[in-house]
C-alpha cells in the first residue's frame, strides 16, 4: 500500500516542440495540440479520480499553462501554486533555438544524443549575445548571477532541482498534501533519476512524453513502489518514440 502518491506531467506540445527546436529556458508557448494535450491530461486525472491540494511548476509558460488547463478540468483553480526556476527545463545552452534534426545532420545523431541525454556532458555554453541569456531576463533579475547557468547537463538539473524537492515538495507530501508537478522533459527526468536511482548510463534511454500524467506511488520513506502513465501503452510508447526521434537527422 502506497503511503504517498505524486503526479508528474510534462507540459503539452510547445510551439518549439512542433518546430523541433531546442527550447530549454526559452519561454515558448503551447501549440494548439499542446493546449489540447493539457486539457486531456486534466480529463484523464479526473476520470482516474485524482484530486490535488497543492501544485508546483516552473517559471516557463508552457508548464504554467499546462498546469492551469489541468486545474480547469479538475475545477481546482484555487489550490496553491508555487512557480520555481528549479523546475525549469534543462538549460540548453548554445543549442537553444537550433533545429534538432538540422543539428543532427550537422554534428551527427550520436553527438545530438549525447547533448540531449548524457547525464554529465553539457551542451555548448550559451554566447553572451544569445537572445535567451538568463541574466537579461526579468524573471531572474533578483538572482545571483553565479546561480544562473549558461548551459546544463542533467546532473546540473538534478542538483538545482533537489533543494526544492527536499525543502518544499517532501514537506508537502509528508504533511498529507496531494501533490501535482507540471514541469518539463528533463526536469522530470531529473526527478525520476533521483527517485528510481537510475544509473547514469541508463538515464540516457529515458524520454518523457508531453502531456501524459505520470503517477509515482511511494512508500513511507518516499521510495518508489511503482509508477505508471495515465494512458494506454500504445499511446505512451508512440509518444515516447516521437520524443526520442526528434534527434534524428531525418
Ligand atoms: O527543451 C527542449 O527542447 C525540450 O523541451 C526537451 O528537449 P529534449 O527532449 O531534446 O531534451
Amino acid at each position: 500500500m502506497a503511503a504517498y502518491k505524486i503526479v508528474l506531467v510534462r507540459h503539452g506540445e510547445s510551439e518549439w516542440n512542433l518546430e523541433n527546436r531546442f527550447c530549454g529556458w526559452h519561454d515558448a508557448d503551447l501549440s494548439a495540440k499542446g493546449v489540447q494535450e493539457a486539457h486531456q491530461a486534466g480529463k484523464s486525472l479526473k476520470e482516474a479520480g485524482f484530486t490535488f491540494d497543492v501544485a508546483f511548476t516552473s517559471v516557463l509558460k508552457r508548464a504554467i499553462k499546462t498546469l492551469f488547463f489541468i486545474q480547469e478540468e479538475l475545477d481546482l483553480h484555487w489550490i496553491p501554486v508555487t512557480k520555481t526556476w528549479r523546475l525549469n527545463e534543462r538549460m540548453y545552452g548554445g543549442l537553444q533555438g537550433l533545429n534538432k534534426s538540422e543539428t543532427a545532420a550537422k554534428h551527427g545523431e550520436d553527438q545530438v544524443k549525447v547533448w540531449r541525454r548524457a547525464y554529465d556532458i553539457p551542451p555548448p555554453v550559451m554566447d553572451a549575445d544569445h537572445p535567451d541569456l538568463p541574466e537579461k531576463d526579468a524573471r531572474y533579475a533578483s538572482f545571483d548571477r553565479a546561480v544562473l547557468p549558461r548551459t546544463e547537463c542533467l546532473k546540473d538539473t538534478v542538483e538545482r532541482f533537489l533543494p526544492f524537492w527536499h525543502d518544499t515538495v517532501v514537506p508537502a507530501l509528508k504533511g498529507g498534501k496531494k501533490v501535482l508537478i507540471a514541469a518539463h522533459g528533463n526536469s522530470i527526468r531529473a526527478l525520476v533519476k533521483y527517485l528510481d536511482k537510475v544509473p547514469d548510463n541508463e538515464i540516457v534511454e529515458l524520454n518523457i512524453p508531453t502531456g501524459i500524467p505520470l503517477v509515482y506511488e511511494l512508500d513511507a520513506d518516499l521510495k518508489p513502489i511503482k509508477h505508471y502513465y495515465l494512458a494506454d501503452e500504445a499511446t505512451v510508447n508512440a509518444a515516447i518514440n516521437a520524443v526520442a526521434n526528434q534527434g534524428k537527422a531525418k
